[in-house]
């Protein structure tokens, strides 16, 4: 795979416009809008149930809006779009005995264009199971499988859908590294994810969905700054904080928070106070505490 890296001003890739998606009565989808830029890692981020899936699927090109606009380069989806794109799907409904191998030569005939294979071997690091069945591969070993045959027709936008669900940390960590490589040679990417750390750790920008909608998006730095202080000081919820102060402290999971850009003078309060300082923690908001504070509820982990 060529460097390619980051330009200065992106092109976008792909645009969607007011999309929609109504089953039945539900609206799975209302109005959502995004851009992605050429090179850009994007996370959907959301709660289950919150449009993720449908999104995405109506981004591959699968599922049809009810209503609303996606353009490609500038151009509403072709033909050829499938040839343009790799969608890591969760399983393969692949005969069991089928090597690994197997699975990359047939997938291989779908395409015009494909990937030198051992160029792609190498960087989803498949060489040592080529000739072991896909029905016995680790969760890990699995989704990097699924993540080359996604990439076998050399993708310009590749897409993600909840890539490191079920694996171990240890099998996550290398998975997000495999991500940036990827990323690092200009592919760009749409993934959603549950983890929020997996967000911080590979998206340039993300989007918070609920209920079929975009309440933000933007850089996962630049959203955090816009909702919170710079600061969240917490103590255990029990303990008692010696009458009113001028904003409140919030209960969330056994503590009560305070969000400050002075940390000092809040510690200098509570020592004037007399609290018990023992369980005191300070950090910097991240992007769980913006989930929490736009959705009201916390992210399955
Ligand atoms: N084919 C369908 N027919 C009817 N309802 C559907 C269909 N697909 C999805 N839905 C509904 O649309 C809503 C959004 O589902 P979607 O799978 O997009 O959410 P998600 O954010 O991907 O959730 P998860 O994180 O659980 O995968 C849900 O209420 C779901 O039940």
């Amino acid at each position: 795979m060529q460097e390619r890296g980051r330009v200065q001003n992106p092109a976008i890739v792909l645009q969607a416009q007011n999309l929609v998606k109504r089953f039945g009565d539900l609206v799975a989808v209302d109005q959502l809008s995004l851009a992605l830029e050429e090179g850009e890692c994007f996370g959907l981020l959301g709660p289950n149930g919150a449009g993720k899936s449908t999104t995405l699927e109506m981004l591959e090109g699968i599922l049809p809006p009810t209503s609303g606009e996606i353009l490609f380069d500038g151009e509403p989806l072709k033909g050829d779009y499938r040839q343009q794109i790799g969608i890591q799907f969760q399983a393969t409904a692949l005969p069991e005995y089928l090597s690994v191998n197997d699975c990359l030569t047939l997938f291989s005939s779908l395409y015009r264009h494909t990937m030198d294979s051992a160029e792609l071997v190498r960087i989803c690091r498949l060489e040592a199971l080529l000739p072991q069945r896909h029905s016995t591969l680790s969760g890990g070993q699995r989704q990097r499988l699924l993540l080359a045959l996604a990439l076998l027709n050399r993708p310009r936008l590749l897409f993600l859908d909840e890539p490191t669900t079920g694996l171990d940390p240890q099998a996550r960590h290398n998975f997000w590294q495999l991500i940036r490589d990827i990323r690092s040679t200009g592919t760009t990417i749409l993934l959603t994810t549950h983890y929020m750390d997996e967000a911080e750790q590979l998206c340039d920008r993300i989007a918070i969905m609920d209920h079929g909608r975009v309440l933000r998006q933007d850089t996962p730095a630049r959203l955090i700054e816009q909702e919170f202080r710079a600061r969240l000081v917490s103590l255990p919820a029990d303990l008692s904080l010696g009458g009113q102060w001028t904003r409140p402290w919030v209960v969330r999971n056994g503590r009560q928070e305070y969000h400050t850009d002075d940390v000092n003078q809040v510690l200098t309060e509570l020592q004037r106070r007399r609290v018990d300082l023992t369980g005191l923690n300070v950090r910097r908001p991240n992007l769980e505490d913006l989930f929490l504070k736009l959705t009201g509820h916390q992210l399955r982990s």
